[in-house]
């Protein structure tokens, strides 16, 4: 079941829900607007490893914005510290951002239970497009939970501003671990 608004802001009340800074305004009937970060990263080789960590150049987005172009992936971050012990975020672009041909993520909407940080978010634009640092890029959902709760403890736990892909980790364990994200 999804939180509306109104028990989103209760929830954020009581401190069962963690949205840092959070700004009543930028409620919706069931989610919550979060803003862009001042800071992209763009992987710097043309050709990706998953084995190996990818080198990445930070790019810091000016005021008067930055054109994104087609052919990449730009990792940005929400300004806002979010997650909850108690609901499942997951995230989706605004839907005025998504008829602008931006995906705010790719493939990757679901946030664990218990993960608290600065979410990474994987920019692709359609065709050429400015953004601008602060703009409310996409809205997270809250929803309920059903069965015993484990929370999230893996590599990207507590993380501020984007993060890189650090899925090479996984090939050092065991396939028993790397399953249970440990
Ligand atoms: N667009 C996204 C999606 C997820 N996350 C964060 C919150 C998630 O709780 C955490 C881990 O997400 P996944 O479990 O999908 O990713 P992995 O399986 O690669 O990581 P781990 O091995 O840590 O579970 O990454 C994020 O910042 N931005």
């Amino acid at each position: 079941m999804i939180l509306t608004g109104s028990e989103i802001e209760s929830q954020v009340a009581q401190g069962r829900i963690i949205i840092d800074p959070f700004q009543p305004e930028q409620l919706n009937p069931n989610s919550y607007n979060f803003r862009l970060g001042n800071v992209l990263k763009v992987y710097s080789e043309a050709v990706l490893d998953v084995r190996k960590p990818n080198p990445v150049q930070t790019v810091y987005l000016p005021e008067d914005g930055m054109v994104l172009q087609p052919d990449r992936i730009y990792l940005g971050s929400t300004v806002e510290v979010m997650g909850s012990d108690h609901y499942v975020p997951i995230i989706r672009a605004r839907s005025g951002v998504a008829r602008l041909g931006l995906f705010i993520h790719i493939t990757a909407d679901l946030i664990d239970i218990g993960s608290v940080n600065q979410w990474t978010l994987q920019l692709h634009a359609v065709q050429p497009l400015r953004i601008y640092p602060g703009m409310l890029l996409g809205q997270v959902t809250f929803w309920r939970t059903e069965g015993p709760v484990t929370l999230y403890s893996g590599k990207y736990q507590g993380s501020m501003g984007p993060q890189e892909s650090a899925i090479h980790l996984d090939f050092d364990k065991s396939p028993r671990e790397a399953m249970a994200g440990l």
